[in-house]
């Protein structure tokens, strides 16, 4: 099977992936991060009377001018309305937010105004109609105004529906993902190793790269390289209503590399398997009924350069959120040789230069066993398949992984 360019790769694992069409609802409190699923519109005006912005008095502006004495005639304050309208030659005092009482124009504020000791008020300064005055649903109209679907819920947008009286909104679920580490060889963080054994690291970064990109991940432990493990493991993806299996390891053409085979014994359809991509030629990907699976191969730098590739803007895509933008143009701080077929994801290092420029500069060791290396590393050059050798401070296209 030829191996499939990184291109279409990515085109066909994102066919189709959109966020479900059954929103979930959920507490306005309980929305921040989430993605608005349907169109909500106002279910209130706001502010639903004509407000004070400031502190000071409601009056007649044409009344109000510099050195008139005006008539105290009472108070209005936030949740506490002036009963009745504003009389002929009088001020009412008024605070911020509180109800523009009926018959006022203008507010006074009250660093331009005196209160005198018989109940006057004298204005040392006139105010301009309809100054200080914010009229009723200047913000937003009940059924007119609102937020549409595919809004990220963020401070504004929460703080917006809000006001508008929605209690509860109807969210984009997140998309399942279940993660399944495979491999006899493995076991976890903090257990004792015996002998060829190593810890199972990937699936960990794996599950925290899903979780950014908005999903809820099942964590199916680690299954031994034997067929019934691996389908105790499919059960339960299946039986968690998954929306996409990631496999990691068992990908490649070893005799215990037994992934694939029990996942098309179970009747998935694959799609492809292997790229032309280093690291990370392994990836497989196809579906098993409604469940798409991701086979990452089992190297941590090949896993997690296919998860940001493959999966991050897979879960993306199904939680109605934007792409992963990660994409810049740097500089190579080094010459870098010609490339072969497999397009090359190169962990290096970024800075920024004194313009702003980024420059790249890759890790002398590409190995994609190395985890410290990726650990250290801030992007990803990006060499196209055969690209001619490159001289430091030519262009290079990075995806960025951290800052
Ligand atoms: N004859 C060939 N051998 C290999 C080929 C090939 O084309 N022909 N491809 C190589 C490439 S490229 C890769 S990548 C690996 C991928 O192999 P698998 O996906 O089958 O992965 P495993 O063999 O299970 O593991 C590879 C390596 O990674 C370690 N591993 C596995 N899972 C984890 C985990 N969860 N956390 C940390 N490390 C893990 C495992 O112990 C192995 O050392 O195949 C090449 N071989
Ligand atoms: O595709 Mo593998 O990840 O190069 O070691």
């Amino acid at each position: 099977m030829a191996l499939m360019p990184v291109d279409e790769a990515l085109r066909r694992i994102l066919e189709g992936a959109a966020p479900p069409a059954e929103p979930e609802v959920l507490p306005l409190s309980k929305t921040y991060g989430r993605v608005l699923a349907r169109d909500i519109l106002a279910l209130r005006t706001h502010p639903p009377f004509a407000a004070s912005a400031m502190d000071g008095y409601a009056v007649q502006a044409s009344e109000a001018i510099a050195g008139a004495k005006l008539k105290l005639q009472g108070e209005a304050a936030a949740g506490h309305a002036f009963d009745g309208p504003l009389a002929p030659g009088s001020a009412i005092r008024i605070f911020t937010g509180a109800p523009v009482p009926e018959g006022a124009d203008a507010i006074l504020i009250q660093e331009n105004a005196e209160k005198l000791d018989d109940g006057l008020v004298l204005v040392n300064e006139a105010p301009e109609e309809g100054r200080y005055i914010r009229p009723a649903g200047v913000d937003f109209t009940e059924g007119r105004t609102g937020l549409a679907k595919g809004r990220f819920l963020d401070p504004g947008a929460i703080t917006f529906a809000a006001a508008m009286s929605h209690a509860e909104l109807p969210v984009v679920r997140k998309p399942r993902v279940a993660i399944l580490a495979t491999g006899d060889e493995l076991r976890l963080p903090g257990q004792v190793l015996g002998p060829g054994q190593i810890i199972a690291s990937n699936t960990f970064g794996v599950a925290a790269l899903a979780k950014a990109a908005g999903a809820e991940v099942i964590d199916l432990g680690i299954a031994i390289d034997r067929m019934d493990a691996l389908d105790e493991a499919l059960d339960t993806a299946i039986a968690q209503e998954a929306d996409v299996l990631v496999t990691i390891g068992g990908a490649s053409v070893g005799d215990h590399d037994l992934v694939q085979k029990a996942l098309t014994g179970r009747g998935m359809a694959l799609d492809f398997w292997k790229i032309a991509m280093r690291p990370g030629k392994p990836l497989m990907s196809g579906k098993l009924g409604g469940m798409r699976v991701l086979g990452l191969p089992g190297n941590p730098a090949s896993s997690l350069v296919c998860a940001h590739l493959f999966l991050e803007p897979l879960l993306t895509r199904l939680g109605g959120l934007p792409d992963p933008d990660r994409i810049r143009t740097a500089i190579l701080s080094t010459d870098v040789p010609e490339n072969d077929l497999r397009q090359d994801y190169l962990r290096s290092d970024l800075d920024t230069g004194a313009d702003g420029e980024l420059i790249a500069t890759p890790s002398p060791r590409q190995d994609s066993s190395l985890m410290k290396v990726f650990a250290d590393a801030r992007c990803l050059i990006i060499r196209p398949p055969f690209a001619a050798a490159a001289k430091a401070g030519s262009t290079c296209e990075v995806m960025v992984l951290r800052d």
